[in-house]
């Protein structure tokens, strides 16, 4: 990538503030009651601080960071070489995996994220391999394909190297899940199903240093659509959260072996609203080239993503109507991978609007008066 293209510049209301600001963080987590012998897991009651902990932060911030999570070190340092390995080759080595409108998963370095281009490079994975998908975006078109990874020749062990990352961040995603599950006041295995013929995948960032680092970004602003994401960045740092009580940009600070957990649009919309996706983005910086691994915990195809009977009532109301997640995947995959002159799928096209709750609730008020 040389000087800045005009492609990759933000409007001015969306590129980095030059004071960043590092004052208070996302909350600090520690897993390891989870894993250590003296908790009876048997007994309910024994995670109950825990259980009150991610519940809190998944409320007020929809971001935390995990210590004590149980994937060995070692694991995620083979992959985190591996990656540098792959990205330091010449574009036409890389280019022999590239993604392309028939094979969807690969690397690329021109995803545009609200029509903005960001700054990176990226190798995609899914952890299903193959993963069976929808094979058009298109609502009526009931024919599925399968999407195979491209597995490039060099790291040569990469392929093994990412299969035992990926079984290791599995175990954590669904321990998340389950804390989750109990923070709702679900039982705890209330989500596993929904990831049995899952679509997760795992992404391999690598920012190059950027000359114009304060008109561009390596990811622009956006939320995650899937379930869970868990993210292992590097000592660079660049990783923005906008806080919910005040809409600042908030940088969260790297630290060492820790994994950044955020909640994505699906976890929104089965709670209904009570825990939210949060907005992020990634900076860039002209000296140093930045790598991050996002793991994205995402449903089987066939879900139809919906707020959770059981957290319903006449005073709570779902606040979405259901949609297929291997449509909307399908959907988001496509206009990833050009730049389209409309808006990216969301929740929200999923939204009942508060005039059609607010009459349900009217109703339901009325009925028990
Ligand atoms: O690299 C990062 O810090 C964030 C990446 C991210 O948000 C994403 O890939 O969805
Ligand atoms: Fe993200």
């Amino acid at each position: 990538m040389g000087e800045v293209d005009p492609a990759f510049i933000q409007a001015q209301e969306h590129r980095p503030k030059p004071e960043i600001l590092k004052a208070e963080g996302i909350p600090l987590i520690d897993l390891s009651i989870t894993s250590s012998p003296d908790t009876n897991l048997n007994d309910p009651r024994a995670l109950d601080g825990l259980v009150e902990e991610i519940g809190d932060a998944c409320k007020n911030w929809g971001f935390f960071q995990v210590i004590n999570h149980g994937v060995p070190l070692v694991k995620r340092q083979n992959i985190e070489k591996a990656s540098r390995e792959f990205f330091s080759q010449p574009l036409e080595e890389k280019s022999k995996v590239r993604r392309s409108e028939e094979k969807v998963l690969g690397y690329y370095d021109t995803e545009h994220t609200k029509n903005v281009r960001d700054w990176k490079e990226v190798l995609d994975l899914t952890v299903q391999d193959p993963t069976i998908v929808p094979a058009s975006y298109k609502p009526d078109d009931k024919e599925l394909t399968k999407w195979f990874n491209q597995w490039p020749e060099y790291p040569p062990k990469l392929r093994e190297i990412c299969e035992e990352y990926v079984k290791e961040l599995e175990k954590l995603a669904y321990k998340l899940m389950e804390l989750i599950a109990l923070s709702l006041g679900l039982p705890k295995d209330r989500f596993l199903e929904f990831f049995e013929e899952q679509t997760s995948f795992i992404r391999l960032n690598h920012y190059p240093p950027c000359p114009n680092p304060d008109l561009a970004l390596g990811v622009g602003r956006h939320k995650d659509a899937i379930a869970l994401t868990i993210l292992a960045q590097d000592d660079v740092g660049g990783l923005e959260v906008k806080r919910k009580t005040d809409g600042e940009w908030l940088w969260v600070k790297p630290t060492p072996n820790a994994y950044i957990i955020n909640v994505g649009d699906i976890i929104q919309v089965w709670s209904n609203d009570t825990y939210e996706s949060v907005e992020h983005r990634a900076m860039v910086n002209s000296e140093r080239e930045r790598f991050s691994i996002p793991y994205f915990l995402s449903p089987a195809h066939y879900t139809d993503v919906q707020p959770l009977e059981e957290l319903l009532n006449e005073q709570n109301p779902a606040k979405y109507k259901p949609y297929n997640w291997g449509k909307f995947f399908v959907t988001r995959k496509r206009s990833n991978f050009k730049k389209l002159h409309v808006e990216n799928i969301q929740i929200q096209h999923f939204k009942i609007p508060e005039s059609e709750l607010a009459e349900k609730l009217d109703a339901a008020l009325s009925i028990s008066k």
